[in-house]
């Protein structure tokens, strides 16, 4: 799903989620394991209101696990309990009701001293687009629970699904949006498939590509795509695109003249950058934010 996000959309995204927030006792942030800033909302703790939060690094069956593992340090250090889960195949998501419970039981040990033995929590999943929200509703549910929120003309109250004895989650999640004024962001958004290509130039996307997979990952890449001169400077463009090229020959696309295809090039290492040919990428670190 492509939402055109305009700041209207955007107030009624927010709306939304504060309307099911009331009924609600946390929520379940939904982040990409390999971009975990650049798919979270730049709005997230304002809209949330102090709502307890799970942070969920979703797709880290894609993402490099010692990455993984610092984000998860990471999250924790700001104060936030966090897992990563792999919804596809449903590895670990059988964690969340448990963690979640842990949070409830802890939220109401601050409240009342002791002797209780709270409900099951209630939950709210929340997340921009193509995080994987629906997928992880399903593999929570055991079952496909029909889209039909956002269908026009559909008026369908709220509905709880069952997860187990620990939890209930709202049936429809909480659709949150990226932040936009950041363009690394978008790069990164479009890098794992999260936005469409045509919004942003493919060979810009396949440079910034190639820029994290030769600073983070060059051995991986010499050995898929057979190249075996690292840039030499990677603030330098020109030996980013000569990479690039590198790669073209190697995969055959050249056109007249001799020279090297940067848009077939640049589909290619996107491809197979998103559907893990070249391994598991994380494409955000917690280093990349102490500048
Ligand atoms: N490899 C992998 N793919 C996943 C995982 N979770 C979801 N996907 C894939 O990611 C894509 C988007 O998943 P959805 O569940 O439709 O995402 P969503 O957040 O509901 O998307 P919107 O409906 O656009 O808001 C699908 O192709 C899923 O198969 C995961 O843990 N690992």
């Amino acid at each position: 799903m492509t939402i055109q996000w305009f700041p209207g959309h955007m107030t009624k995204a927010r709306r939304q989620i504060q309307e099911k927030l009331k009924l609600i006792d946390l929520t379940i942030e939904l982040l990409d394991a390999r971009i975990p800033i650049s798919s979270s909302n730049p709005m997230i703790d304002e809209i949330l209101k102090g709502k307890p939060r799970l942070i969920v690094l979703n797709k880290a069956d894609l993402a490099d696990s010692r990455t993984t593992e610092q984000w998860i340090a990471y999250f924790n250090k700001a104060g936030h309990a966090a897992i990563s889960v792999d919804s596809s195949t449903g590895t670990r998501v059988n964690e969340i009701p448990v963690r979640a419970k842990q949070i409830l039981h802890e939220m109401i040990a601050r409240q009342i001293s002791k002797g209780v033995n709270p409900r099951a929590v209630r939950g709210l999943i929340v997340g921009i687009p193509n995080v994987g929200k629906s997928t992880l509703i399903n593999r929570l549910a055991g079952r496909h629970i029909a889209a039909t929120g956002d269908r026009p003309g559909v008026t369908k109250g709220q509905q709880w699904i069952k997860v187990g004895t620990e939890m209930e989650l709202l049936d429809t999640p909480g659709i949150l949006w990226p932040k936009f004024e950041d363009p690394l962001v978008g790069y990164r958004l479009a890098m794992t498939g999260a936005i469409r290509e045509q919004i942003l130039n493919v060979e810009d996307v396949a440079f910034f590509a190639v820029k994290v997979l030769a600073k983070r990952y060059w051995d991986a890449t010499s050995e898929r795509f057979g190249v075996t001169e690292p840039p030499k400077d990677l603030e330098d463009a020109d030996e980013i695109v000569r990479v690039m090229e590198d790669i073209g020959r190697k995969r055959g696309c050249l056109i007249s003249g001799g020279r090297v295809d940067l848009e077939k090039v640049s589909g290619i290492i996107l491809r197979e950058l998103r559907s893990g040919s070249l391994g598991r990428i994380s494409l955000e670190s917690p280093e990349d934010l102490l500048y």
